[in-house]
């Protein structure tokens, strides 16, 4: 298939989740973050005040996780989590949902836990919903309760149970209709499979790989 030319640099939050992330590894995320111009880069709490100084006055900014990978923290340490991580430099919160509340129809639990992020920080709130352990009934309800919180984004995976699908971000997409972004994230491994997203209607992209997609772009460009 033929993709259109669609950059996608500049929508690629560059992830380093992995438990044994290092000071170093965050050097080399936050350099070609800015080297690639990607939207953010994704680290973990206690990496939020490294990766903002190295990106003072650059273009990236400082995305992190609460509550991650589980969601299964308390709504106070959520907060200040999110607080914490807001003075410390990161402007982006990737909030993992509390699905045993989703599982069991407490809407109002994950309202109250997601509607004071966004109010206190005043930042850009994306939820991880973890799609693939949802059904589709409980994706709109989290949805719905996600834009009323007023957060800015749903995430679609944490990257540790499965991720993204192209079915998944067109079904979250059509149910809200520009309400809201769509983030796609886990598993991105292809530059046809992160074209794939954006088409479906992923307006960010979740990926620890956005320097590979970029050279895999590269390489289809020259044949
Ligand atoms: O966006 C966040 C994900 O943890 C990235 O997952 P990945 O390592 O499968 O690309």
């Amino acid at each position: 298939m033929d993709y259109p030319d669609i950059d996608i640099a500049p929508l690629i939050d560059h992830a380093l989740l992995s438990p044994t992330a290092t000071p170093e590894q965050v050097e080399k995320w936050c350099r070609e973050a800015d080297r690639f111009q990607f939207a953010t880069v994704c680290v973990y709490p206690v990496y939020v005040k490294l990766a903002a100084e190295l990106l003072h006055n650059k273009t990236p900014k400082v995305c992190t996780v609460i509550g991650f990978p589980s969601g299964a923290t308390t709504t106070a340490a959520k907060l200040y989590e999110a607080q914490e991580a807001v003075e410390n430099g990161a402007t982006e919160l990737d909030v993992v949902l509390h699905l045993g509340a989703l599982k069991t129809g407490n809407t109002d639990a994950i309202y109250r836990e997601i509607a004071p992020i966004c109010e206190e920080t005043g930042q850009t709130v994306k939820v991880i919903l973890e799609t693939t352990l949802l059904t589709d009934t409980e994706k709109q309800l989290a949805a719905e309760i996600c834009i009323d919180a007023g957060a800015q984004y749903l995430k679609t995976s944490t990257g540790w149970h499965g991720g993204a699908t192209v079915s998944d971000v067109k079904f979250l997409k059509d149910l809200t209709k520009g309400q809201i972004g769509i983030e796609a994230s886990g598993g991105i491994r292809t530059i046809e499979q992160a074209l794939d997203l954006v088409i479906a209607g992923a307006t960010r992209l979740g990926t620890s790989r956005g320097p590979e997609l970029l050279q895999q772009r590269e390489g289809k460009d020259k044949e």
